[in-house]
């Protein structure tokens, strides 16, 4: 079988282009081995613009050369029929029907909006986690009136949701399932976009409060550690393919988030306390052991983008930090630290992770590399 190294370049289009996630596409997309950037869009407002013209750069790494003579076009699917893959890095507001005439058009949809997330044949997919749901991809299409070839849709996650499901998914498939799970996240300001939020409201500031993200996070994080959770009989057509996987058809995973915005640029913080269902719970040691051991099948299939170890585990009594450990591995893992007994629960830990990267951009061009790799991007 011929590698996809030795393939001429897959051509990708990227929706929201000049947005926060939009330019960490930009920014890993411009270097990867597999992708070319052949089409960037935006709203009506960028659009017609060179690139360079219509985005307001921040990212610390200077803008790609490549792309700045590009000119913005509409999120419209005709202008990016040429793509195998096309990456939404769109507003939450317009990406249910952008994204979805882009499906219908057999365009191949790898998606960081929430708007389909909730969807039974929508795989939600943190690739450091359950790659395995892509599967349910044929059924999406089977449904599509008419049934589609090559178009489909595939959404990571909540940012907050992937950093603590990775180390929680390590947990799991070595002690079995977690009974209950208890989640505080300190938000970074870039997860709310640009500009975000206002400056007034955060310097010297704690805000205890993010719109929608609680519910987010406790049904997400029942979708893909438990498969089909919450799905409501009558759309249970992907069921027979994720309860395979799901290790909580029946035990429930019972989880409470709280969240928090603070002021740091990029980087979610997590505080995660958890009851296991197995007794004796495992030890601190043993937790630690295991989230270092973890090796996802992205790793395993060879995914270029995927981190070289999946999490880090700091011993230093105050690591990890946003601002010293959220660049490790160009944010594509987790890291994890202040492993210890709980004495309400087993045991807890801070998890950090990259919003921008691994809570987004990266997640989904991972997903799109195992795609590719099973043959399901043609
Ligand atoms: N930031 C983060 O850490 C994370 C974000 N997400 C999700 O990713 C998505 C993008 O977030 P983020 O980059 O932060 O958001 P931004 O607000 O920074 O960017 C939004 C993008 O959407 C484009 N857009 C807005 N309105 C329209 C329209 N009517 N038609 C076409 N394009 C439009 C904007 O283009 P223009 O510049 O022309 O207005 C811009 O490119 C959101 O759905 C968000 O919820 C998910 C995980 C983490
Ligand atoms: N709401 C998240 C980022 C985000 O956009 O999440 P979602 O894609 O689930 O709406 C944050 O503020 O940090």
């Amino acid at each position: 079988m011929q590698r996809q190294s030795d393939r001429p370049p897959i051509t990708v289009g990227i929706l929201g282009a000049t947005g926060t996630v939009g330019q960490r596409f930009i920014t890993l997309l411009s270097v990867h081995p597999w992708f070319a950037i052949h089409v960037l869009g935006a709203s009506s407002r960028s659009a017609g613009k060179p690139y360079a013209t219509a985005v307001n750069w921040k990212q610390i790494t200077p803008m790609p050369s490549a792309v700045k003579d590009m000119v913005v076009e509409d999120c419209k699917p005709e202008a990016f029929k040429e793509c195998g893959v096309i990456f939404s890095g769109l507003d939450a507001d317009v990406a249910g029907d952008i994204e979805g005439a882009f499906r219908a058009a057999e365009l191949a949809v790898f998606s960081n909006a929430k708007n389909y997330r909730r969807d039974p044949h929508v795989p939600l997919i943190v690739p450091l986690v359950n790659l395995e749901h892509l599967s349910i991809i044929s059924q999406q299409q089977a449904l599509h009136s008419p049934p589609l070839k090559k178009g489909f849709i595939v959404t990571n996650a909540n940012c907050s949701t992937t950093a603590h499901v990775i180390p929680l998914s390590a947990l799991e498939r070595k002690f079995g399932p977690i009974d209950r799970l208890m989640v505080t996240t300190m938000q970074a300001i870039s997860g709310a976009g640009y500009p975000g939020v206002p400056s007034l409201d955060i310097i010297d500031n704690v805000v205890p409060y993010i719109s929608g993200e609680e519910e987010k996070i406790e049904w997400e994080t029942r979708k893909i550690l438990g498969g089909t959770a919450d799905v409501e009989p009558e759309q249970l057509v992907g069921e027979k393919v994720l309860q395979e996987f799901d290790m909580h058809a029946h035990t429930p995973l019972k989880i409470s988030a709280s969240c928090n915005r603070v002021p740091v640029t990029v980087g979610h913080m997590i505080n995660v306390s958890v009851k296991f269902s197995r007794s004796p719970p495992p030890s601190p040691q043993q937790v630690c052991e295991a989230l270092r051991a973890y090796r996802p099948s992205a790793q395993v299939h060879g995914c270029p983008s995927a981190p070289v170890q999946a999490i880090t585990v700091h011993d230093e009594p105050d690591r990890p930090q946003p601002r010293m450990d959220r660049a490790h591995q160009d944010g594509a893992g987790v890291s994890v630290g202040r492993v210890r007994q709980c004495p309400v629960l087993d045991i807890k830990f801070v998890v950090l992770a990259d919003n921008v990267s691994i809570g987004a951009a990266t997640s989904s061009i991972i997903n799109a590399e195992y795609a590719v790799l099973k043959g399901v991007v043609r």
